[in-house]
């Protein structure tokens, strides 16, 4: 199996260039299923996720071609049926995009329930109240459910909290059912209002993305199109995290500076010095770091995945930060594995509690996500001695190539391949001593 080694790293230097964002290029590939038109989609990263939605898109009969300039096209025209293998759609979160995309081409949709990372729970229930009131039908199996509509009906719909997936499946599915639809108490999220605007490109008809009631007047058909999705701000906000664990000057370019203004303010707030140009942004750690109070949230607000690379940060600021976790109340996977590494932080609730300055040593720890990935990634730059990072392939979900990414601004990270006993022992023998 493959793990990744990290030694202690730092100062930092240099500049990375973002890739797509990983959670706008699933909807707009999935939203691509709405036209009949070619459609050339450029800066979609080659990730897992998106690897399995063209394994997916192939199964139905979407063609998807990788170009020379690394532009995606795909052709929707072909898609012949709207069965989704359900092992594929359990792979990973975002697959119940298709159901908003081929319901209303296809009248029914079989797919697998959604997957992702687990944060013990991520309900649908908003998805499935949003597009009920547009007339679909639900019935649940053991392994998959379908979703049915002779005709879906434009419907008022109000959300009873603020969900970015929900927001983005209930505007797929207005695009081409009959009349209006509202969505109220909408996600403004970025990768929303890239969706919409992907979609309005194509044709479509949504007003108010980015604002918290979205507006879609149902179309017969879209076209085809070209679009290049936004940069995955959640990335780039690691990257500039990664200044302040390890010290130096990270630059990232390519980036919407606003997509993480909360992020940055927070950082420095931290005491790290910001600097941003239309698109790009320069971090740099400017000594001592201090204790914060971060409580998550929805867009604008900061964001969940932050949370996980940010609490590495803390552990290097002086002081006690507490960071509430308002979207994911059990979104601290990744805590354990630091006490490993030495850090002081107790979670009680939905909270967490960071006593920073405690040294972190190298340790085998465990990436159960993406983001403990990004952050354990961090907290290595950190940490005394060897860290042994496992889980590899969760944070291959999100990033094209972390490590030659983080080996170019100076960190010393290989990726290395173990025997997987020998890695089971090693990670059994950490959790007993915790
Ligand atoms: C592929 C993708 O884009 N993933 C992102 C997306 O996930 P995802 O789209 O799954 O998350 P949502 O924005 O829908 O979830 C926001 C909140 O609403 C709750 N909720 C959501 C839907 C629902 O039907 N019922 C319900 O209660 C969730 O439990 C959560 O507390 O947004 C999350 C929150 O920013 C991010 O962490 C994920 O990286
Ligand atoms: C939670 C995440 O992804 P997903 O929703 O795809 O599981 C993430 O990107 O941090």
């Amino acid at each position: 199996m493959n793990i990744i080694r990290i030694e202690r790293s730092g100062p930092l230097s240099g500049s990375v260039k973002i890739q797509g964002s990983k959670n706008s290029s699933l909807a707009l590939m999935a939203a691509c299923c709405l036209s009949d038109q070619p459609i050339t989609l450029s800066g979609i990263p080659d990730i897992y996720d998106i690897r399995i939605i063209c394994d997916i898109a192939g199964d139905i009969g979407m063609g998807t071609t990788r170009l020379a300039n690394g532009d995606l096209q795909l052709l929707p025209g072909t898609i012949h049926n709207a069965n989704i293998d359900k092992d594929k759609a359990s792979s990973y979160r975002a697959s119940y995009y298709f159901v908003g995309a081929l319901l209303a081409k296809f009248g029914k949709v079989s797919i697998g329930f959604p997957g992702g990372d687990n944060f013990v729970s991520r309900p649908i229930d908003q998805h499935i109240k949003g597009l009920k009131a547009m007339g679909a039908e639900f019935s649940f199996h053991e392994d998959h459910y379908t979703v049915e509509a002779k005709k879906l009906k434009g419907a008022d719909i109000y959300f009873d909290m603020i969900t970015s997936g929900a927001t983005i499946n209930c505007m797929l599915a207005a695009v081409l059912a009959e009349g209006r639809t509202v969505l109220r108490g909408a996600a403004k999220d970025p990768e929303v209002v890239d969706t919409a605007i992907f979609l309005n490109e194509l044709g479509a008809k949504i007003a108010g993305a980015g604002t918290d009631t979205i507006r879609i007047d149902g179309v017969r058909s879209l076209e085809g199109g070209h679009h290049t999705v936004i940069p995955d701000r959640l990335i780039a906000g690691a990257f500039l995290m990664s200044a302040g664990v390890a010290g130096g000057s990270v630059t990232v370019t390519d980036v919407i500076p606003d997509h993480i203004g909360s992020c940055l303010a927070k950082l420095t707030e931290i005491g790290m010095e910001i600097d941003y140009r239309d698109q790009s942004i320069t971090a740099s750690s400017a000594g001592k770091l201090k204790a914060v109070r971060v409580r998550t949230a929805m867009y604008p607000g900061f964001a969940t995945d932050l949370q996980q690379p940010l609490t590495a940060l803390l552990t290097q600021a002086s002081g006690r930060s507490i960071i509430a976790e308002k979207i994911y109340p059990k979104r601290f996977q990744h805590v354990a594995q630091l006490r490993r590494m030495g850090a002081d932080i107790d979670v009680r609730g939905s909270t967490a509690y960071i006593r920073g300055g405690a040294p972190l040593s190298g340790s085998w720890v465990h990436a159960t996500d993406i983001r403990a990935g990004t952050c354990l990634l961090l907290a290595g730059m950190a940490a005394e001695g060897t860290t042994f990072l496992t889980g590899v392939d969760h944070i291959e979900r999100g990033y094209e190539d972390a490590l030659t990414a983080f080996r170019s601004l100076g960190a010393h990270m290989s990726l290395e391949q173990v025997d997987a006993a020998h890695a089971e022992e090693k990670l059994r023998i950490g959790n007993a001593k915790l």
